[in-house]
């Protein structure tokens, strides 16, 4: 087989393996018990039935009406297949069932529909209107869906959207307002091509004209060449197009000279002598689907100064409505708009067009295995898994419902607005995100002791631009210069120190070293010989104030990272060992772990130091600790060095420090279910709310659990964050992205904060 047989092999496969297709409806409630059934359906559901009855807006508070959309074709034009038949496109529409879940959280009922005519069409969507919040028209061929969501549209009290026509025009109106910057051409004077004359074309060419593209300047061509008045099969809404040049006639005559090419057509109508003859820094949006009108290989190679956009999503630049329909159905159900009118698709433009010119997150970066997305040529639109997306298209839109007057909800509270739409695509990361302003709003210099690394360099990069910290960079010189220009980075004026070279620190630093281990064995000879690595470098500078924390282990082992700031920096006053805590962020929020990194084997009383050291910790990112020690058995149900090793350790931490919420021994389950552990053992301190901040009774327990929730559970791992050292010192992974030292510096810098201010630990009590 070769790839492209390969391919399409792997396409019927992944539709037809396990469940057939890629959709299924999922119960949102509980139905475990025969109690959760009598209120799911009968006799329960009566009355939210009769609430509904006396006040029928109330099937929003009562349903998922208010979140459901209906994606409905007829099939009669299956993204460039033609009309394949209702049937056909089912894969096509429960594809953007799945898109409207996995980018905006909307649910969606797909319905293909035999009904060829609008009259049909429109009676069985609008008797539809009770189900849904919205109805997104799809692949429905042209002119019959100008009609039916004409008529939709004034019928229906719900948004109706033909995703063909304004999805399509919305990306591709904020791709060429962007393609247009980069190339140097004004909208009002470019010469544009439009071929195809269908649903997408037209809705397409009219979003051009509003952004400032002059009829006069553009021609449109369908199956039967160009659009011209004196064609008498064309209709009011293609006449409305018709050129009246004189001068061209074939397709190949009118991209001479042309500065955009916008082909909403079939694949592979267009040649590379077509592309030849193209104005310079030529546009081309070849958004036939699957095929483009032309290949983005050929293209490239046929032009070196083209801007060149698919609707496919293997090539750079992908112009698809995917960009658009989640976020502008997501901000108009929000605000329950009982239209998507201009207003809103225009602030939808120009919201994804501004995105694009901002900084790319690492997170899209790695989405996409790269590392350099950068405003340009092969990135004039966002990628359809940035996360910015759905905060800034479906705000804009719901603004725009709200000031057009079609909102019948809205909105006052904005930043509680992004903060549920983060909510909804599970990015609830609220705590970092708390600490991460509070790390700008005093940023810390952080010296990175292996800055000869493109992780760190790139790490070190956004924590500069985004003000968390003034990153110092130790290693060789031009080797770090190298890797910076290499990989576009710009630190400006940075200070970078290579320790190898010796500094006029370095002999301060060995005097302290010699002074402090002298009577372990370090001479002053080699105390001068340590300094030259790069860790305690790092650690002398944080020891003395140069830096305020240091970041290291990225690529070497944890024990010969820690020994230097164990060695000169010390654990903090009365702390006898250090431990190691994960910031796990989940679905239901933030648990903190420990010790997941240092102690392999804690006795009773190192459990309990432990303890005291990661509750403290805890508090210091404002969190208020509940502490389960976790083992395998509950509260003395089981006999054993493990169970019997956390329960001493509770004990005694109940004894010494009253006021600390600790329990144990339990199971995790028990420490994390409120109900569960209330309906066994209601004596427990920790009955009422689960606990955030689970002790495990040795490391290898709490390394398999941490990496079992990453890797199974789907959380991130923000850490290991070191505690008990006397200055903040952090140790990665060896390995960590650049997302989880981006991570681990900002808990250095509020670490660093918090070093200067004591937080009142759990107060002991003297026995
Ligand atoms: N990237 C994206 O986001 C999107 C891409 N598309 C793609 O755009 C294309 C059209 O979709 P849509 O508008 O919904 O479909 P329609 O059926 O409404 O329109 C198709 C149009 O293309 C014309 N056409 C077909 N073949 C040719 C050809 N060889 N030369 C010139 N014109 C031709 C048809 O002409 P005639 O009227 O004479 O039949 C018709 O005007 C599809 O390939 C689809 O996948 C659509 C929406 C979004
Ligand atoms: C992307 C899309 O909607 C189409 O090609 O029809
Ligand atoms: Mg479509």
């Amino acid at each position: 087989m070769n790839n492209k047989t390969n391919r399409k092999q792997d396409a019927l496969d992944y539709h037809s393996k396990g469940r057939p297709g890629k959709i299924q409806v999922v119960p949102t409630k509980p139905t475990n018990s025969q109690r959760d059934l009598t209120m799911a359906y009968s006799p329960g559901v009566a009355e939210p039935c009769l609430r509904i009855a006396d006040n029928v807006e109330d099937v929003y508070k009562y349903t998922a009406k208010g979140n459901l959309v209906a994606v409905i074709s007829n099939g009669t034009a299956v993204l460039g297949l033609g009309n394949i038949g209702p049937e056909a496109s089912k894969p096509v529409m429960e594809g953007k069932g799945l898109l409207f879940k996995i980018y905006a959280d909307i649910d969606v009922f797909d319905l293909e529909i035999n009904a060829k005519t609008p009259d049909e069409f429109v009676a069985i969507v609008k008797a539809l209107e009770p189900t849904f919040g919205g109805i997104n028209l799809e692949d429905i061929s042209a002119p019959t869906c100008f009609e039916i969501e004409r008529r939709l549209k004034a019928e229906m009290k719900i948004p109706v959207m033909h995703d063909d026509q304004h999805g399509t025009a919305i990306i591709s109106g904020a791709a060429l307002l962007n393609a247009c910057e980069i190339q140097g051409k004004k909208l009002d004077k470019i010469k544009m091509v439009v071929n195809g004359a269908g649903a997408a074309a037209v809705s397409c060419s009219k979003m051009y004209l509003s952004l400032g593209v002059k009829k006069e300047n553009l021609v449109m061509f369908d199956i039967n060449g160009l659009l011209t008045p004196d064609r008498t099969d064309l209709g009011d809404i293609r006449m409305e197009f018709a050129t009246e040049r004189k001068d061209i006639k074939t397709l190949a005559e009118a991209m001479k000279g042309a500065d955009v090419f916008v082909g909403l057509s079939a694949g592979n109508v267009v040649t590379p002598d077509m592309l030849k003859g193209m104005a310079k820094n030529p546009i081309v949006f070849a958004m036939a689907n699957p095929d483009p009108e032309i290949a983005y290989d050929i293209a490239h190679n046929t032009r070196k100064d083209i801007i060149m956009a698919t609707g496919r999503s293997d090539f750079p630049n992908q112009v698809n409505n995917v960009l658009g329909f989640p976020y502008i159905f997501r901000g108009a159900l929000d605000v329950r708009a009982t239209a998507i009118n201009e207003e809103m698709k225009i602030a939808a433009v120009k919201a994804i067009a501004e995105i694009a010119k901002k900084p790319v997150p690492e997170a899209v970066n790695l989405a996409y295995s790269t590392t350099n997305l950068k405003f340009g040529r092969d990135y004039i639109i966002p990628k359809p898994m940035d996360q910015r997306l759905i905060i800034e298209v479906s705000t804009a839109v719901a603004k725009a419902a709200i000031d057009s007057g079609v909102a019948r909800k809205v909105i006052t509270d904005w930043d509680a607005y992004a903060e549920e739409l983060r909510t909804r695509i599970g990015s609830d990361d609220k705590l970092l995100r708390n600490l991460t302003n509070q790390a700008k709003q005093n940023p810390k210099r952080i010296v990175f002791a292996e800055a000869d690394t493109y992780k760190i360099l790139r790490a070190a990069q956004i924590v500069k631009d985004e003000c968390i910290a003034t990153p110092i960079l130790l290693g060789n010189v031009d080797r770090i210069k190298q890797i910076m220009k290499d990989n576009d980075l710009d630190l400006g004026d940075v200070q970078i120190i290579d320790p190898r070279e010796g500094t006029e620190e370095t002999e301060k630093y060995a005097q302290y070293l010699y002074n402090k281990r002298q009577r372990r064995g370090v001479t002053l000879f080699e105390a001068r010989k340590l300094m030259i690595d790069r860790n305690y470098y790092g650690a002398s500078m944080v020891q003395f104030g140069e830096a305020d924390a240091l970041i290291s282990g990225l690529t070497k082992n944890y024990v010969t990272t820690i020994k230097p700031a164990l060695q000169i920096i010390g654990t903090e006053e009365g702390v006898s060992r250090v431990a190691g805590m994960y910031m796990m962020i989940t679905q239901k929020g933030p648990v903190f772990f420990g010790d997941t990194t240092v102690n392999v084997n804690p006795t009773v009383q190192e459990l309990v130091d432990i303890t005291v050291l990661i509750e403290h910790s805890v508090r210091q990112f404002n969190v208020t600790p509940r502490v389960g020690i976790l083992s395998y058995s509950n509260f003395g149900s089981n006999d054993g060095p493990i169970p019997e090793k956390t329960r001493e350790a509770v004990r005694i931490l109940h004894e010494k420090y009253p006021d600390m919420v600790v329990d144990g021994d339990m199971q995790a389950n028990f420490a994390l279910n409120p109900e569960l552990l209330s309906d066994n053992f209601p004596f427990s301190t920790l009955v009422g709310r689960p606990a955030n901040t689970l002790i495990f009774p040795n490391l290898e327990s709490g390394n398999i659990a941490y990496k079992l929730l990453q890797e199974i559970g789907g959380a991130e791992a923000v850490g290991p964050i070191l505690l008990g050292l006397k200055k903040p010192v952090h140790v990665l992974q060896l390995g960590s992205s650049v997302r989880e030292i981006v991570n681990m510096i900002t808990i250095a810098v509020v670490n660093a904060q918090e070093k200067s201010v004591a937080v009142e630990p759990a107060k002991s009590v003297k026995r």
